[in-house]
């Protein structure tokens, strides 16, 4: 028997109340479907209690978390032993850790493996049994070894067959159990929680948990009417088929009818990982369904079994976590601003947290119903979410953390930066307004800010410092005075003003001041559709302002044009028409456009005749990551020859340019046939046309066959 004398009695307390508020939260996460940490946080204590164990061994005991899989069953559904053990897996935070755990591979089986990288499916995992071809049992993981008989409310989803088909290189084994992970589509999850509010029901926190709950249903009927999907990623106990290979198994599968990712990857070395790794970590949201990390695997299944597994996890896999995007933390106001078009947004002020790797103390509430439909009130601990490049934003209140002093937020009747009375345009709307428009200090700012942006008309230097010290000084009454900017007039602002012993006044323009004059006479030259999206027309984006530029041609021309001519020009539409007609109806807007082109701003587009226009009436979508190209660089080379350069795969695409790791787009295009380009036929389609295209371009199973 092992001593336990050199454990200290704090860290053994600790350890005792750390595992049981862990088994807390995974009776409340597996059994009740409703958590109240998020998961980056429950990973967090459960790091914590395997730390503790690591430098006491003497505390691991059977019953630890840290040599459980985490789930069990509830009573609601009868229990059923899995024919072989269904685990979890163990986890690598970060580079170091994954390369930790490939050393301990290597040092076992030699350098002779090679790791298949697949996505990490937020969803839960789900156990098949398939006897003679016959899908006889469906089961939740449970603890491991027994799980949640679904059977009834799996037959309700489309992706799992009934029966297998087999193939002369697969037959259908006699008894294969199919292990993978039950999810919802982003954006079917975004529809069902709309209908869940519509239907005055509380809407799911996030995929994974409405997949569960989805599935967990006592009415298979329920189950039935939600559009959950199934991916296969492993095997469990079989008979009659016997795989050499993870990758192989996965042919098998998909030829037995059975759902496989189209984005698993077969690499051979550590730093190939950890590249497939980050390129993921950049494009987590361009999978159809949340991700939460990527799983390598060994790839050949007589080195999975050399490597074994322990009570919890394979040693022969690990699931590289990415950091998490959701974090818990406290809303200490909410306030409001004004955008660039006068809209009034409530905002949350929140104790800084740490969410996908940046720390956060402000996220959106859209608007005051949003307020009140995610039921938040100030003083809340909360649940933000920060994905990507996207604002972060307020998921909702964890209730059972409440004291009673929490407060309702009010929106405020006046605009908090100019004091005009805020109103909403037409009744029914969402949005409430500060009707000021053209002199509210807010808006005025924020249009500046966007009219020097990257997609405006790119001014480096007139950030939101310059704008405010502009407008404060009076240098510029609205946006129609910025092209008009002298060095005199900027020697009015502080800002710009560098010492300068020789001068009488004792300072001169410094040299960012200098530089906004040269950038501004740059900007002149810009495109027509920058100069649009310059303009703050509501709903006229990038997309839009290129639309518009595009059929029109001219600013003239598009002031000209009627509601009924914009709405029926192509990628335009009735909502943009509209904004475009109520911008032109405001003499002092016209009058920006009129001090825009005595300045020299260019408003017309210019064709660009030395280029031959090869690709008019085409539309290409590029997606991934190409070779050589940049993405903008890509979609330029297509409009100069006249072709649209569009963002989503239809029937109508003419050709979608694939590069590397493209997700969605490229499934999509595969499925509706639509001809696939790699960069060289990208470039067959660029210099010979069309037709020399078609003929390099691969179509349908083809392509996928090739990638
Ligand atoms: N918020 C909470 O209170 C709370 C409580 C308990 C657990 N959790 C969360 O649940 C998860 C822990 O659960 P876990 O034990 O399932 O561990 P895990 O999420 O680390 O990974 C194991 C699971 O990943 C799934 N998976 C997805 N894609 C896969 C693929 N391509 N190949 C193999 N498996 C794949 C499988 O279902 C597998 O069982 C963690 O994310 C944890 O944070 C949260
Ligand atoms: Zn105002």
């Amino acid at each position: 028997m092992t001593s336990n004398e050199d454990v200290p009695n704090e860290v053994r307390e600790r350890h005792g109340t750390l595992a049981e508020e862990i088994r807390g939260h995974q009776f409340r996460y597996y059994v009740l479907d409703s958590p109240t940490i998020t998961d980056g946080e429950f990973d967090v204590l459960l790091r914590e209690l395997q730390e503790m164990e690591e430098r006491y061994p003497e505390l691991v005991t059977p019953e630890s978390p840290t040599q459980q899989v985490g789930g069990t069953f509830s009573t609601e559904f009868t229990a059923h032993d899995h024919l072989e053990r269904l685990l979890s897996l163990d986890n690598a935070f970060d580079p170091d850790e994954f390369r930790a755990w490939a050393e301990r591979v290597d040092k076992e089986i030699g350098d002779q493996g090679h790791f298949l990288c697949e996505l990490k499916i937020d969803g839960l995992a789900l156990n098949l049994l398939y006897t003679d071809g016959k899908l006889t049992r469906a089961l939740t993981r449970g603890d491991g070894r027994t799980g949640e008989d679904v059977t009834l409310n799996v037959r309700t989803l489309r992706d799992i067959p009934e029966r297998l088909t087999g193939t002369e290189e697969f037959p259908v084994p006699a008894l294969v159990e199919v292990r993978g992970e039950v999810f919802f589509r982003v954006e079917d999850f975004a529809e069902l929680n709309a209908g869940l509010v519509e239907a005055g029901k509380p809407p799911f926190a996030n995929p994974r948990n409405s997949a569960a709950g989805s599935l967990r249903q006592k009415d298979p009927k329920v189950t039935a009417s939600r559009p959950l999907r199934f991916i296969s990623h492993g095997l469990g106990k079989r008979e009659g088929f016997e795989p050499q290979r993870q990758s192989e198994a996965y042919r098998a599968l998909a030829a037995w009818g059975l759902p496989v990712s189209a984005h698993t990857k077969l690499l051979s070395t550590v730093d190939e990982v950890l590249a497939h790794i980050e390129y993921w970590g950049e494009h987590r949201h361009d999978a159809e369904h949340e991700i939460d990390g990527i799983v390598v695997k060994v790839d050949e299944v007589p080195l999975q079994r050399r490597l074994g597994s322990t009570s919890r996890a394979p040693r022969w896999a690990i699931a590289y976590k990415y950091p998490p995007e959701e974090a818990t933390t406290t809303l200490l106001d909410i306030q409001v601003g004004v955008g660039r078009t006068g809209r009034v947004t409530p905002f949350a002020v929140t104790e800084p947290v740490k969410v996908a790797g940046s720390t956060v103390a402000r996220a959106t509430l859209h608007n005051a119903f949003e307020v009140k439909r995610k039921g938040v009130l100030i003083g809340d601990r909360i649940v933000l979410r920060k994905a990507g490049d996207v604002i972060p934003e307020v998921l909702g209140p964890v209730v059972e953390a409440r004291t009673g002093q929490e407060r309702e937020f009010v929106m405020p009747v006046d605009c908090p930066e100019c004091g005009t009375e805020l109103r909403y345009e037409k009744e029914g709307d969402a949005d409430i307004r500060c009707p000021n428009t053209q002199s509210c200090p807010a808006q005025l700012r924020e249009r500046l800010f966007h009219l020097a942006s990257r997609n405006g008309l790119d001014i480096e230097v007139l950030g939101y410092e310059a704008a405010t010290a502009l407008l404060e000084s009076h240098a510029l009454v609205d946006e129609g005075d910025v092209f008009d900017l002298d060095e005199d007039k900027l020697l009015g602002t502080e800002l710009f003003r560098a010492q300068d012993k020789k001068s009488e006044r004792g300072y001169k323009l410094s040299a960012n001041g200098a530089k906004l004059l040269a950038n501004l006479d740059t900007a002149k030259q810009r495109p027509l559709w920058r100069v649009i999206v310059a303009l703050s027309i509501r709903h006229v984006g990038p997309t839009a302002a290129q639309a518009l530029a595009r059929e029109f041609e001219s600013l003239d021309r598009v002031f000209e044009a009627s509601e009924e001519e914009l709405a029926a020009a192509e990628g335009v539409g009735p909502t943009i028409a509209a904004a475009v007609r109520e911008w032109f109806e405001w003499e002092w807007r016209r009058e920006i456009v009129e001090k825009w082109r005595a300045a020299g701003v260019r408003m017309a587009e210019e064709r660009d005749d030395s280029t031959p226009r090869t690709l008019e009436g085409l539309s290409i979508v590029v997606t991934g990551t190409l070779p050589s190209l940049s993405r903008d660089e890509a979609k330029e080379a297509i409009m100069v020859r006249g072709g649209k350069a569009v963002g989503s795969v239809s029937k109508k695409t003419s050709f979608v340019v694939v590069g590397d790791a493209p997700g969605s787009k490229y499934d999509k295009a595969v499925q509706l046939k639509v001809p696939v380009l790699d960069e060289d036929g990208f470039r067959v389609l660029l210099e010979q046309g069309p037709e020399a295209a078609a003929e390099v371009a691969t179509v349908g199973e083809e392509a996928a066959a090739d990638a």
